[in-house]
């Protein structure tokens, strides 16, 4: 789905050749600052390449438009955005980007039953803890169902069970919505557990790809 063709940019990244395949689950791994985030920025265009390719659909990203492409590519920071307001206006914010159609409310309870965010609708946001901000970002991401979820260290706030809950749910909508799932984690064994491909970041470099 992704293509990267020596790819520059700054002194941060220098991939000579990676693929991202489409309706699978990719885990990025890698040492702190060895560029991980800075890659899954590049798959949505928030940051351009200074040399080389990178192809989504075997069409050059720099042809495409950023909005268009963040229609169906989707970036989950690592802390999410959360707005003024309550549980459920956080979660059709989404939906109001995407030009998606609007959902009940429960529809919207069973997608914070699936990141265990045990709230009701109308609480507000701001009150949330940080992993429960990231749940609920998360939450919003689930909602919208785009083609390509990109998420950065998704479960980095969260203990190591409910970690492992979350990922392993996430893991299985994907799979059966058949759509394609790329993640930034820290733990070997995550990716490990759920990802159909791993990608190991050293330094800026690919140092290893593999389908499992
Ligand atoms: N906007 C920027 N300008 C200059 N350098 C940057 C910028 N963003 C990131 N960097 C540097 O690029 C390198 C890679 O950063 P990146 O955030 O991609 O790493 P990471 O692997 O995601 O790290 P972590 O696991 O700690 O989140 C780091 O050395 C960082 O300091």
């Amino acid at each position: 789905m992704f293509h990267f063709k020596e790819v520059k940019y700054k002194n941060i990244l220098n991939i000579e050749y990676l693929v991202i395949p489409g309706k699978k689950v990719t885990s990025i791994i890698g040492e702190s600052g060895s560029g991980k985030t800075t890659l899954l920025r590049h798959l949505n265009k928030l940051i351009s390449y200074d040399e080389g390719e990178i192809l989504y659909k075997n069409h050059s990203l720099r042809e495409i438009d950023s909005m268009e492409l963040r229609r169906k590519v989707i970036m989950l920071p690592q802390t999410p955005a959360i707005f003024n307001g309550t549980i459920k206006d956080n979660l059709l914010i989404g939906l109001k980007f995407s030009d998606k159609s609007m959902v009940e409310d429960v529809e919207l309870l069973r997608v914070l039953q699936l990141v265990h965010l045990n709230k009701t609708l109308t609480e507000d946001a701001e009150k949330l803890s940080g992993g429960e901000k990231q749940r609920l970002g998360l939450g919003r991401v689930l909602l919208m169902n785009p083609e390509v979820s990109l998420l950065d260290e998704p479960s980095s706030a969260l203990d190591e069970e409910t970690e492992n809950l979350i990922i392993e749910k996430i893991v299985q909508f994907s799979r059966k919505q058949q759509k394609t799932l790329v993640m930034v984690t820290h733990s070997k064994k995550i990716a490990e557990a759920y990802s159909d491909f791993i990608v190991e970041i050293k330094e800026g470099k690919v140092v290893h790809q593999r389908g499992k």
